[in-house]
């Protein structure tokens, strides 16, 4: 890409840096700055287009003008309105024949780089090429002719008045060759002179007339889901103002940072006569791409079953004894291995049984949006019916739209009622099917394996009802059902494959953790080489431990390390935006783009200064990057509340001339709340100020040491002591202190002498007397409180520079 200096545009279209700037400024370009800026192509085809649709229209002004036969006094009007001329004569009618006929390669349009190479040149060079109305050169030029007579005349006189400018001379000849003329020479020579004469002595009269080009505003903008205000006015070329007004007239309120929807940016464009399109959604970089199956892919798979219910009511029971089964109908030899979920084999088909009874963990799978089970069975005791739990494990099957089955557990017991059951059942909408409903209900005994083979049979008959499918012959997509870290084998997660196969040395990603599958193992101990839809194996490879509920996918090896890249990313961001802001890292944060409005509660000891920080800070919002927003303010000291409400809005505390106490100190520590103590107006301006360009440098640290309370004056020859108890930390003969009274600091200073009895002491710890004597202070009352600090440096990381 070019890059061009704002002077040297300004050069090339022979205008002023300040136009250029003008017109990229309407244009809500504001690449550039000052002259001295560079911009690329895009700010030079505004600039370029500008002149260009300029020179076009004012050329047809140029036309109305002169045809058929212009009235040379309206001509004289105009420029007379701009530059008084009471010497004017009409002459021959003044001819703007250069603009109007015939296409010229006005200067507008391509710069005449020859004018600036001659040396020679004087103004009028540069006048001639400015690319200024059609309109303008012919009212300046008749202004000229009769304003500037003398000027005039005089090159009047010459009898070649194009022989001064080489440049002059061959657009004046090119101008009678294009256009038909046939006072050719006197036009030239006017036009010459005038153009010349018009330098001379109307350079404000140039200035005045300088195009105020119209922004370039596109007919049709292509937007996505949202977008801020103040990109939707970049994009459609108003000045934010202009759309903050307009949304205001339909009803909405808006800010410059704040986001509107694609419908509203439709209706807002729709009042402007844009046309919308919506953008594709963008393609989320930590997202696992779709594939779309074809119908003719997908294959009939196993179903997937969850059991649910009451405490005790025998899932557990009902889980082992469908396992032990399922065992004995598998070839002989096989040992079941805890795996999360386990294959049974029923008439030859095989259905999947997550080993993690109950609803929590369905549910936690859901909340992370995953949806493992294909059906639920709920079991419910004969003896004990219907109890909350049951109820809770039937609303979340029901939410998450899964078809429930019901095992009526525990028919040997002698107070078994299934009838009773099933009436309670009824009255939550599960009817048994041989009451004419459609809930499926199978008795069974865990306890002595009755019904089992049933409720396998009627398992499958739902599934089937389900037509449950997947498509084996394309990359693996799985969800994780538990994984952890073993000593000897690393991260080993739980995978429950949904669609596709997933083979040993297949890249995948889960979570964040991503990596080659190393090995698979059944459900029955088995090294596996793959696994195909609703097979649960445990795999071996990945980097990290992921979640239950993680979704696993194997990709292209590269596209699984971006996808983690860009998720541990995203992670740390989320985090880095849960933290509170601190001036500290204010400037980073702004940077990060985590913060858009800077919060901050300021407590001060009178009204007074209340209003003045208040509007101090105020007064610092000029930059859009980030404004100060005062959430509270308020006389006194820093109390628990303060820090709630600045913990809540993510704000930090300005404290002028008084202090947290102790609880809103501890408060602001476990919440990570910055307080700011200031004794000075500007110091605290110019911290927030510092901060948010960036300059801060906290070098230090306030530290506080301890507190102790005056409760007794006691005046010896010599000094004034204050008799204190230590009601916290403690005070040593360094320390720094200051005297608050009423939660106001009355004074700030150093300990001047520290005693116990009549032993100066290095320092006196909490719940112990001491006799305080301070450097340049006497005033000191009983019952003011002695704060005593230390300022520690900051390491160099927590600086912002
Ligand atoms: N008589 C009889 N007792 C059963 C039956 N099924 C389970 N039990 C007993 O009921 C009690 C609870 O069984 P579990 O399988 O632990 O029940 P659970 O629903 O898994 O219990 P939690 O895991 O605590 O929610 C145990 O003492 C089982 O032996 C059954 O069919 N008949």
């Amino acid at each position: 890409m070019s890059k061009y200096r704002i002077y040297e545009l300004a050069k090339e279209f022979n205008t002023t840096s300040k136009v250029v700037l003008d017109i990229l400024e309407r244009n809500n370009n504001t690449v550039a700055k000052n002259h001295m800026s560079s911009v690329g192509d895009t700010e030079k085809d505004i600039i370029t287009k500008t002149f260009a649709g300029k020179t076009s229209t004012e050329t047809k002004v140029a036309a109305k003008v002169t045809t058929p036969t212009p009235a040379p006094t309206t001509i004289v009007t105009k420029t007379a309105a701009a530059a008084p001329n009471n010497n004017f004569k009409p002459k021959a009618p003044v001819q703007p024949v250069r603009k109007n006929d015939g296409p010229r390669p006005f200067i507008a349009q391509k710069p005449n780089n020859n004018v600036s190479a001659n040396p020679h040149k004087g103004p009028s060079n540069q006048n001639f090429n400015k690319p200024k109305p059609a309109v303008n050169h012919t009212a300046t030029n008749t202004a000229v002719n009769t304003t500037a007579a003398t000027q005039n005349s005089n090159t009047n006189n010459g009898a070649q008045p194009n022989k001064q400018g080489g440049q002059n001379s061959r657009m004046n000849n090119n101008a009678n060759k294009s256009t038909f003329n046939p006072n050719n020479r006197n036009t030239n020579s006017r036009n010459s002179r005038n153009y010349r004469g018009n330098n001379r002595g109307r350079n404000n009269h140039i200035q005045y007339n300088t195009p105020k080009p119209e922004p370039i505003r596109p007919k049709l903008i292509k937007i996505g889901e949202s977008l801020t205000v103040k990109e939707l006015a970049m994009k459609m070329g108003y000045s934010v103002t202009e759309i903050i007004k307009k949304l205001l007239m339909m009803g909405v309120m808006v800010t410059i940072n704040q986001e509107i929807d694609f419908d509203t940016a439709t209706l807002l464009a729709g009042e402007l006569d844009v046309v919308v399109e919506e953008l594709p959604p963008e393609q989320d970089p930590t997202e696992i791409p779709e594939i779309e199956d074809d119908p003719k892919s997908l294959v009939h798979r196993p179903p997937v079953v969850t059991v649910m219910g009451h405490v005790d009511h025998g899932k557990t029971s009902l889980l082992d004894v469908i396992r032990k089964t399922s065992v004995t109908e598998r070839e002989a030899g096989g040992i079941t291995q805890h795996i999360g979920a386990y294959q049974v084999m029923c008439q030859g088909k095989k259905i999947v049984f997550l080993d993690t009874p109950g609803h929590e963990a369905f549910t936690a799978m859901r909340a992370r949006g995953a949806q493992v089970t294909d059906i639920a069975i709920l079991v419910v005791a004969a003896d004990d019916g219907v109890m909350p739990q049951t109820i809770e494990a039937i609303n979340h099957a029901k939410s998450a739209k899964v078809p429930i089955i019901v095992a009526i557990n525990k028919i040997d017991r002698p107070g078994a009622n299934p009838d009773h059951v099933k009436q309670q059942l009824a009255e939550h909408n599960l009817i048994p099917e041989d009451w004419g409903g459609q809930t499926v209900m199978v008795p069974v005994s865990a306890k002595q394996k009755l019904g089992i083979k049933e409720l396998l049979e009627m398992i499958l008959l739902v599934a089937e009802m389900q037509e449950l499918k997947a498509n084996p012959d394309r990359e693996a997509r799985g969800i994780i059902i538990e994984a952890q870290l073993d000593k000897g084998r690393g991260p080993v997660a739980t995978v429950l494959v949904q669609t596709g196969t997933l083979r040993i040395g297949d890249s995948i990603i889960a979570g964040t953790a991503h990596g080659k599958v190393r090995a698979m193992i059944n459900d029955r101990g088995e090294k596996v080489k793959k696994a195909g839809p609703s097979v649960p194996v445990e795999v071996l490879g990945l980097s990290d431990v992921p979640e239950a509920g993680d979704i696993l996918a194997a990709l292209d090896e590269k596209l699984t390390r971006s996808i983690s890249d860009k998720r541990i990313e995203k992670q740390r961001n989320d985090l880095m935006r849960s933290k509170k802001v601190s001036l500290d890292d204010l400037f980073q944060q702004i940077q990060d783009g985590n913060i858009k409005d800077l919060n901050i509660l300021i407590k001060a000891d009178v009204q007074g200064s209340v209003e003045a920080l208040s509007s101090s800070l105020l007064a610092l919002n000029k930059n859009d990057e980030v404004r100060v927003n005062i959430i509270h303010a308020g006389v006194g000291a820093v109390n628990e509340s303060d820090v709630m409400l600045a913990s809540a809005s993510n704000a930090l505390i300005i404290a002028f001339n008084v202090r947290p106490d102790t609880n809103a100190r501890k408060l602001a520590d476990n919440e990570s709340i910055d307080i700011r103590t200031y004794r000075v107006i500007y110091e605290a301006i110019g911290d927030v100020e510092a901060a948010m360009t960036g300059m801060l440098a906290p070098q230090f640290k306030e530290v506080i040491q301890g507190k102790a309370e005056i409760r007794q004056v006691m005046k010896f020859s010599k000094a004034l002591v204050a008799g204190s108890y230590v009601l916290e930390g403690k005070l040593t003969n360094s320390s720094s202190i200051r005297i608050i009274r009423d939660n106001i600091v009355v004074f700030e200073g150093q300990i001047e002498s520290l005693r116990r009895f009549k032993d100066d002491v290095k320092e006196v710890a909490f719940g112990y007397e001491c006799g305080v004597t301070i450097e340049n202070f006497k005033d000191f009352r009983e019952g003011d409180i002695v704060e005593a600090y230390t300022m520690e440096q900051l390491a160099p990381q927590a600086l912002n520079k």
